[in-house]
């Protein structure tokens, strides 16, 4: 055994050249063993190496075969990885979280160069796999202080609430679970609508949340401290909606409103006036709200004393407002009256990315609202889960997860469970992304050919296609698809001239 440390180094050669060489190859061998993967892609970003470690990260990925999954763009094949962000700007990303249809993981990237410095290609290093149980203490930390936090805002809100004695949102726009593309240019939209005083009108299919933003547009709102009244127009007989929102005076009808009622409108003074379905609206009192809106004023039933309110209004539809306007069954100066700040909220599918983040959140709710053990998910049953199209989104999203977790599958969900779940649920079973089939490898080949080009006009048809799928993606919103693109504004709109 060595004594002493110049015995140590006593093997090490001599010049510095050498002992970086020993080391660089030291590093790799140490990464190669010690962490859970490695993938090597050329500077056009493909895939020609991974290690033996990463081979069992294949399946999750939609592969059975390694030559499959090697040779192909890394982009296509894993998902939402930033090689391509590394080969582009020759910089490492030491540290970052990675989260795709295979899991969640703690990974690093280096730019790889040749002796004149230019970029050849990029190291992807797993340093952890499933970083919620082997970073578990570190997690775990960070999971309470953000409960903490959680906690002691609503705390305070709760606080706030009662001082004033006054009804207040339930949500704020931390509850909007995702940070996708189109979430996050979402939530800037709806922040941004939040502190002017025009109506709101949020668009989306049933299920997106659109009342669980009109509560946090509320909160965010200067009018936070003001009372929020709801009203599902779809959910009052057509009859009684008048008296709904405008209330009925003292004396008009004999029976239970002989005292008169105080309507929605009266009530949300001060605050905001969230009208959910309002492509529910009957015709014929259509006219009236208009009136309403417009003026500031209204009319109670069985009065001819008009009176002033004071309140900002959010509308929400899951239906095709510009078709009813067609077809006569919505007003069109309304739909104008209403549409000044209009916000759609994406369906699931269109943010299939989310779903893990909504999974873990409503995971941990729902457990902890039944007083069940916090289950884990599996790779595939993510996979699975994030491939439905999910027609109701996250309210049926919610709902299998509530089954999954009466069924009480225990600590570990697996895509035969979340299967077996969704087919009771009467949801179309999608297959989570499979292997490269035969006929895709052989347009792969004919990919080969159209390879044989001039770079420059190959590098301008693929920019114009992701600027088109990203401005697709986005509902043609630009910013969002800069973002997506991770360009600037600028240069997007410098492509699209
Ligand atoms: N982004 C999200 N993050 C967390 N929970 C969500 C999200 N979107 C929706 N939810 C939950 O899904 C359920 C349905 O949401 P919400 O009622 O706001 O949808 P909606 O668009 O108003 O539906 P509908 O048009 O049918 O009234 C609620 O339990 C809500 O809390």
């Amino acid at each position: 055994m060595p004594s002493s440390p110049s015995e140590l180094l006593t093997d090490l050669p001599k010049d510095a050249q050498s002992i970086l060489n020993l080391a660089a190859r030291s590093l790799f061998d140490v990464f190669a063993n010690a962490s859970e993967g490695m993938l090597l892609v050329d500077r056009s970003g493909r895939v020609v190496w991974i290690n033996d470690q990463y081979r069992r990260f294949l399946p999750a990925l939609g592969f059975t075969r390694e030559e499959d999954f090697v040779g192909q763009t890394v982009s296509a094949v894993v998902q939402n990885t930033l090689m391509h962000q590394v080969l582009a700007t020759g910089k490492p990303i030491l540290i970052d979280l990675l989260t795709n249809k295979a899991g969640t993981f703690v990974v690093s990237r280096y730019p790889l160069r040749d002796d004149a410095g230019r970029v050849i290609g990029a190291l992807g290093v797993v340093l952890f796999d499933q970083p919620q149980s082997n970073l578990q203490p570190l997690m775990a930390k960070f999971a309470l202080m953000q409960r903490e936090l959680d906690e002691a805002r609503d705390a305070l809100a709760v606080q706030r609430r009662s001082n004033a004695g006054l009804r207040q949102a339930k949500h704020s726009f931390a509850s909007f679970v995702g940070s996708s593309a189109v979430v996050s240019d979402l939530k800037r939209q709806a922040r941004r609508a939040a502190q002017s005083s025009s109506p709101v009108l949020l668009l989306g299919e049933t299920g997106t949340g659109k009342e669980l933003l009109a509560h946090a547009i509320h909160a965010a709102s200067p009018r936070a401290r003001g009372p929020l009244v709801s009203i599902n127009i779809a959910a009052v007989p057509e009859t009684l909606l008048e008296a709904e929102f405008f209330g009925v005076a003292p004396g008009a009808y004999t029976g239970a409103d002989r005292k008169g009622r105080v309507g929605k409108f009266k009530l949300a003074d001060g605050g905001t006036l969230f009208l959910d379905e309002i492509g529910d609206m009957p015709l014929g009192l259509q006219a009236k709200l208009l009136r309403a809106l417009q003026e500031n004023e209204f009319e109670a039933l069985g009065s001819n004393r008009l009176e002033h309110f004071d309140a900002r209004v959010i509308a929400a539809t899951s239906r095709d407002l510009v078709q009813l306007v067609r077809e006569g069954r919505f007003r069109e100066d309304l739909y104008y009256r209403l549409n000044v700040l209009p916000l759609r909220v994406p369906p699931l599918r269109d943010r299939a990315s989310d779903i893990p983040a909504v999974l873990e959140v409503m995971t941990e709710e729902l457990a902890l609202r039944n007083g069940l053990p916090h289950p884990e998910f599996t790779p595939q049953a993510l996979a699975l889960l994030c491939a439905q199209h999910w027609r109701g989104n996250v309210r049926e999203l919610r709902n299998v997860i509530e089954q999954l977790l009466l069924r009480g599958e225990g600590a570990v969900i697996d895509d035969e469970a979340a299967a077996v779940v969704l087919q009771a649920s009467g949801l179309a079973h999608i297959e989570a992304p499979h292997a490269v089939s035969a006929s895709e490898r052989a347009v792969g080949v004919a990919d080969q050919q159209a390879l044989l080009r001039p770079l420059n006009q190959q590098v301008r048809e693929l920019e114009a296609q992701a600027i088109q799928a990203a401005l697709r993606a986005t509902s043609g919103n630009k910013v969002a698809a800069a973002k997506l693109l991770d360009m600037s504004r600028a240069k997007l709109y410098q492509r699209l001239d």
